[in-house]
């Protein structure tokens, strides 16, 4: 698997496009990159349970360009930066990188520091304050291999969360269980 700092360099801001302006998907792709529920309770349902998180990198570093673009803070700004794969029956589907800015950090009722390889979205998707923004698309391109991603804001007490997801190949073969 290309690293995500690897893939980043492939796409730029304008390679990501609002998922309400219906950018051209198949059905099986609208299904995985539009729906606003919780990523980690569908891939629960779509490995019959076989689901879990490897924790990857978790670093206090700084945003990409872009990143800090999006959540509207300087590229010199000191973030959280965690890295997982998501994993169904053992095998990676999901790359995801979320970034949290220091100052989003410190309203985190449970921390998120310590998450280890439980899901975050344990955590954004049980506390009815913490509200999704707008989901984003892009197909991200590596190695003429094209991962089909999405990113979107979590606001935490108007503290912006940002969350990147990369669709690994297998992803392909799997049915959202909607
Ligand atoms: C936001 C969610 O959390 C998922 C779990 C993540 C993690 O554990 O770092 C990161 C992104 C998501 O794919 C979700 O389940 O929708």
């Amino acid at each position: 698997m290309e690293t995500y700092s690897q893939l980043n360099h492939t796409f730029r801001r304008r390679h990501w496009l609002n998922a309400n302006d219906r950018p051209f998907l198949t059905s099986h792709w609208r299904k995985w990159l539009c729906d606003r529920g919780s990523l980690t309770e569908a891939l629960i349902r779509a490995s019959d349970n076989r689901f879990s998180v490897r924790l990857i990198a978790q670093t206090k570093s700084y945003p990409t360009y872009d990143e800090a673009l999006t959540l509207k803070i300087s590229p010199q700004q000191k973030v959280l930066i965690r890295e997982v794969e998501l994993l169904g029956k053992h095998q990676a589907w999901v790359y995801a990188r979320s970034v949290v800015p220091l100052s989003t950090l410190k309203h985190c009722h449970q921390s998120l520091e310590q998450l280890g390889n439980r899901s975050l979205g344990t955590l954004l998707f049980t506390d009815p304050g913490i509200r999704r923004g707008a989901l984003e698309v892009c197909q991200l391109s590596a190695k003429h291999q094209n991962y089909p991603s999405r990113r979107s804001i979590f606001w935490i007490k108007q503290q912006p969360l940002l969350v990147t997801e990369i669709f690994l190949p297998p992803m392909a073969q799997i049915s959202h269980p909607s």
